[in-house]
């Protein structure tokens, strides 16, 4: 194994207030930070001193030291080339034995330090070992024989050679973070002057609606501003401050988070929006769960598997788990939402069927928690194209206002949103427009990354990992026959049928976009149509509970089509779970992805 003084170091001093932003440019970059000593925190979450914190998959992120006591903070970067190592990145970046030794050193020096160190992996993500039980069949045979061969070096993991260097690492001074805690502060006070109405507490009518709401925030601003890292401090901060002060009587209440925006892929596949209440504090480790995993997809599995995945002596050793069990993002238990596009614009009579339905949710989730919850208040992220005009985004901020009673609108980003969002809000005496800068280190990722993080997000969902958040899950390969299946989709496809407008004077279309229409899978477009698709299994069950549930209630989970044989009238579907599919109707969108494990 290759020990930490085979790493050299740098360090860097963060002094108070400053961050220090790194980036990791390629895919199969790694990296891991451990705080020497002081105070510093990574996007809302401590890091605990000597602990290890590794960071994958272009991750971009910020260190941050909060000037506690007016301490500054100094960081040491190790950047390494073609180290070989034998055992897992996660494992050498934890190893504490010679970063002990600087951190007592260095915490005679300055207030804090911390040390990073730069790997690199073959592969981005690891395959050790897929299970196959009595329940799961493969469609091909030799596929299961690939299932169970031991991985190859080509595509193992642990990682096998380190490579690269740390370039896009620098300490910033203008840092946007302390307005954004200051931010907190204020959302804080909000906080503790939330009130339930007299009514509400007694049910007794004569009892007036004095209803003094918690900060109910709707979070705007361009692509790649940081609103989804703005969401994640706040909330971060609001549940450390939470676990602080409730003592351990009784559980922290959580937040209620939403996201809107069904190209971030939040808890399970891109296409998705939902909500979920949590009191965790969410790391950042990698940009594929980075508000937790969802555990629909069955547990996940944070121990080495079975010995029979390094049997040949080739075969690398087995998966070792962090060290550090804070990286892990946290199980949460969120409430999903099919909208099947990328974009909210591809079929906005479904999205916004869905959206009330999110806002529906977040309220009965709110009532269910408690108290703590309900002062606590809700935190709504949403897609970059809602600061525009064009493309309906202004209807669409006006209706997330309705729908969940926004009370404080943030506007991330330039000036010129927030005068268009004052505007916009200026009838609606009870909502505060509020600014806060853009965080210069917050950056709208290119295509080919977003794309590439899109596909690691559909990954983990079926295989579990990223490495260095979750553990290894073994999805099945299930055949069905067509006559057990509906596959439907909500609405035309589109681009498809032809617009209202060009439709004959007085007739109207046949099909409602949120209508449900099946996929003809005997069909000459069938396999183009669900081929390589992800489809969403739904709660509801179309017999029993109609159409209307399922086009617009949550899913369950997600199968993925690998093959259509129409001869043989079969479909060879990647399932989480073994066994029948608990619903016959299955929803295909425009969610594309290749199992090129
Ligand atoms: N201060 C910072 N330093 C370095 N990187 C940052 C900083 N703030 C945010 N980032 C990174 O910038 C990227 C974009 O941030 P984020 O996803 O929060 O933006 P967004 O506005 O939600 O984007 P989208 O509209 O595409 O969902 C992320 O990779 C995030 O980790």
């Amino acid at each position: 194994m290759a020990s930490a003084s085979q790493h050299p170091s740098r360090r860097f001093v963060i002094p108070p207030t400053h961050e220090l932003r790194f980036e990791l440019e390629s895919p199969t970059d790694a990296l891991s930070i451990t705080l020497v000593s002081g105070f510093a925190e990574l996007f809302g979450f401590e890091l605990v001193q000597g602990a290890s914190y590794g960071f994958s998959h272009e991750q971009r992120g910020a260190v941050w030291a909060p000037g506690v006591n007016g301490e500054g903070a100094e960081v040491e970067m190790s950047s390494l080339s073609s180290v070989r190592l034998t055992r897992s990145m996660a494992e050498v970046a934890g190893g504490t034995d010679g970063l002990q030794g600087r951190a007592t050193a260095s915490r005679e020096l300055t207030g804090c330090s911390a040390e990073l160190r730069q790997f690199a992996w073959n592969a981005p993500c690891p395959v050790v070992e897929r299970v196959v039980t009595s329940g799961g069949r493969y469609a091909d045979p030799s596929a299961r024989e690939r299932a169970l061969a031991p991985a190859t070096n080509a595509s193992s993991f642990p990682p096998t050679h380190v490579t690269g260097s740390l370039d896009t690492v620098y300490v910033a001074s203008e840092s946007a973070f302390s307005t954004y805690f200051n931010l907190h502060l204020s959302l804080s006070r909000l906080r503790l002057l939330a009130r339930p109405s007299s009514f509400a507490m007694t049910r007794d009518l004569s009892q007036p609606d004095d209803e003094v709401a918690p900060p109910r925030v709707l979070v705007v601003g361009e692509r790649g501003a940081g609103k989804s890292t703005l969401v994640k401090m706040l909330a971060n901060w609001r549940n450390r401050a939470e676990r602080a002060t409730c003592g351990t009587a009784k559980p922290a209440s959580g937040i209620t988070l939403v996201n809107l925006d069904p190209s971030d892929g939040l808890w399970t596949v891109p296409g998705t929006i939902g909500v979920v209440n949590t009191s965790s504090i969410i790391p950042t480790s990698t940009p594929a769960a980075p508000f937790g995993t969802s555990f629909s997809s069955g547990p996940p599995v944070p121990f080495p598997p079975p010995a029979s995945s390094s049997t040949s002596s080739d075969a690398p050793p087995p998966y070792n788990p962090p060290i550090n069990p804070d990286s892990y993002a946290p199980l949460l238990d969120p409430l999903v939402f099919f909208a099947g596009h990328l974009s909210p614009t591809v079929n906005e009579p479904h999205y916004d069927l869905l959206m009330q339905s999110v806002a529906d949710a977040a309220k009965r989730k709110v009532d269910e928690a408690g108290m703590g919850s309900w002062k606590a208040g809700w935190m709504v992220d949403t897609p970059g194209e809602w600061v525009e005009k064009k493309g309906g985004g202004w209807e669409r901020v006006k209706a997330a206002v309705r729908a969940f009673e926004i009370n404080v609108l943030l506007v991330v980003g330039t000036e010129r949103s927030y005068v268009e969002m004052s505007k916009l809000m200026s009838t609606n005496k009870t909502v505060t427009v509020v600014r806060v800068p853009k965080s210069d280190g917050a950056s709208d990722p290119d295509l080919p990354t977003l794309s590439r993080l899109q596909s690691l997000q559909t990954r983990s969902y079926f295989y579990g990992g990223p490495p260095l958040t979750q553990g290894l899950l073994s999805p099945f390969s299930i055949i069905v026959r067509l006559s057990d299946i509906r596959i439907v989709r909500v609405g035309e496809v589109a681009g498809t049928h032809a617009p209202d407008s060009a439709l004959p004077l007085g007739a109207t279309r046949l099909t409602r976009d949120t209508e449900l229409v099946e996929v003809d899978l005997e069909g000459p477009r069938a396999a183009s149509e669900v081929v390589n698709r992800i489809l969403a299994v739904p709660m509801a069950e179309e017999e029993r509970d109609g159409q209307e549930k399922v086009v617009k209630g949550p899913v369950m989970g997600f199968v993925w089509v690998s093959a259509l044989d129409k001869e043989k009238k079969k479909i060879t579907l990647l399932s989480p779970l073994p066994g029948r599919l608990p619903r016959k109707t299955l929803i295909v969108g425009g969610i594309d992805w290749i199992d090129n494990a």
